[in-house]
C-alpha cells in the first residue's frame, strides 16, 4: 500500500498540489487525468523524492519517505520521467540493463542480460537492440525507456505520460504490458495519461486531480461523467458505456460557426 497523507507541495508561493490523500493498493494500475499545469508531474516528482513535500507524508508499505532515506527509497521505485533525452552512446539492450545496474552497484551477470533480451522482445522491440538509443525515433526511445524500468521490478511504479510519443499498436502494447504485470508481480502502478478513453479501459482506478486537488477518486466506470470532465476541461462530452459498462468518452463539437455554414 502507498499511503499520501495531507500532501501539499508548494515552490515559491505557488501551490501545486493541495491538501492530497490517497491509499493506493499493490497489484493495482492507478492513472492520474487533469488539465495541463494541475499538478500530475509534481505529485510523480515528489513521490520519487525529487521535489521536496512542504507538508504531509508518503509510506510505501509502512515505510515512510524522509530525506535521509532517499537513495533506498528510490531503489523500490520504477520512476519514466516526461521526455527522457537519451544522447547517449549506448545500444538499447545496454539502456536497458542500466534499470539492473543501478540495482546491482555496477555487478552485471547474465541473467540480467536475458532479463534485459526478455523485456525488449516482451515488447516486440528486440530487433532495437544493438541499434545505438540516439538514433531511434521517439517512440522507440519511449519502449527502450519502459522496458528499462520494467527491469528495476519496482514496487512503485511511476509512468509520467508513457504513451505520449506512441503510435495506437504501441500505446496498447505498453498499457497491456503495465497492467499485467502489475496484477502479477504485485506493484502498486501510476501512471499518468491525458487521453481519458486510454485510461478508462485501463485504469483500476483513475486519480482525478484539478488545480492541484482531489476531484475524484475510484473506478472508471463510477468516476467518469460528462459533468466532472466538462467541469475539468470546459469540453462538451458524452460519456457512455459499452457492454461491459466501461465508459468511453466522445468529444462534442460546437456548432460551426455562421461564417462557414453561409461559404
Ligand atoms: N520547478 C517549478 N518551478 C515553478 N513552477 C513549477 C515548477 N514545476 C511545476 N511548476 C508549476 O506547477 C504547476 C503544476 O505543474 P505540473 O508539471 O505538475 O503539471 P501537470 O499537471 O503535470 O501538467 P501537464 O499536463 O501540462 O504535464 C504548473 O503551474 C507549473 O507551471
Amino acid at each position: 500500500m502507498l499511503e499520501i497523507s495531507d500532501l501539499t507541495l508548494r515552490i515559491g508561493d505557488l501551490t501545486l498540489v493541495q491538501g492530497l490523500n490517497l491509499q493506493l493498493s499493490a497489484g493495482q494500475l492507478h492513472v492520474i487525468i487533469g488539465p495541463n499545469g494541475t499538478g500530475k508531474t509534481s505529485l510523480l516528482r515528489a513521490l520519487f523524492g525529487e521535489l521536496p513535500l512542504t507538508q504531509g507524508s508518503v509510506r510505501l508499505h509502512g515505510t515512510p519517505m524522509t530525506p535521509h532515506s532517499l537513495p533506498s527509497w528510490r531503489q523500490g521505485i520504477g520512476y519514466m520521467p516526461q521526455n527522457t533525452q537519451l544522447d547517449l552512446d549506448l545500444s538499447a539492450l545496454e539502456v536497458v540493463v542500466l534499470g539492473r545496474l543501478q540495482r546491482l552497484s555496477m555487478r552485471l551477470s547474465d541473467d540480467d542480460l536475458g532479463a534485459a533480451l526478455e523485456a525488449l522482445q516482451a515488447l516486440d522491440i528486440a530487433h532495437l537492440a544493438d541499434r545505438p538509443v540516439h538514433t531511434l525515433s521517439g517512440g522507440q526511445r519511449q519502449m527502450v525507456l519502459f522496458a528499462q524500468v520494467l527491469l528495476r521490478q519496482p514496487k512503485l511504479m511511476l509512468l509520467d505520460e508513457p504513451v505520449s510519443a506512441l503510435d495506437l499498436k504501441h500505446q496498447m502494447q505498453l498499457m497491456e504490458h503495465l497492467q499485467m504485470q502489475t496484477a502479477a508481480q504485485g506493484w502498486i502502478s501510476v501512471a499518468v495519461l491525458h487521453d481519458l478513453n486510454l485510461a478508462a479501459q485501463f485504469a483500476d482506478q483513475l486519480i482525478v486531480l484539478g488545480d492541484g486537488r482531489l476531484q475524484a477518486f475510484g473506478p472508471p466506470a463510477q468516476v467518469l461523467s460528462s459533468e466532472l470532465i466538462h467541469h475539468l476541461y470546459h469540453v462538451p462530452v458524452d460519456v457512455h458505456h459499452d457492454q461491459d459498462g466501461q465508459p468511453y468518452v466522445r468529444t462534442l463539437r460546437a456548432s460551426p460557426p455562421r461564417e462557414y455554414l453561409m461559404a
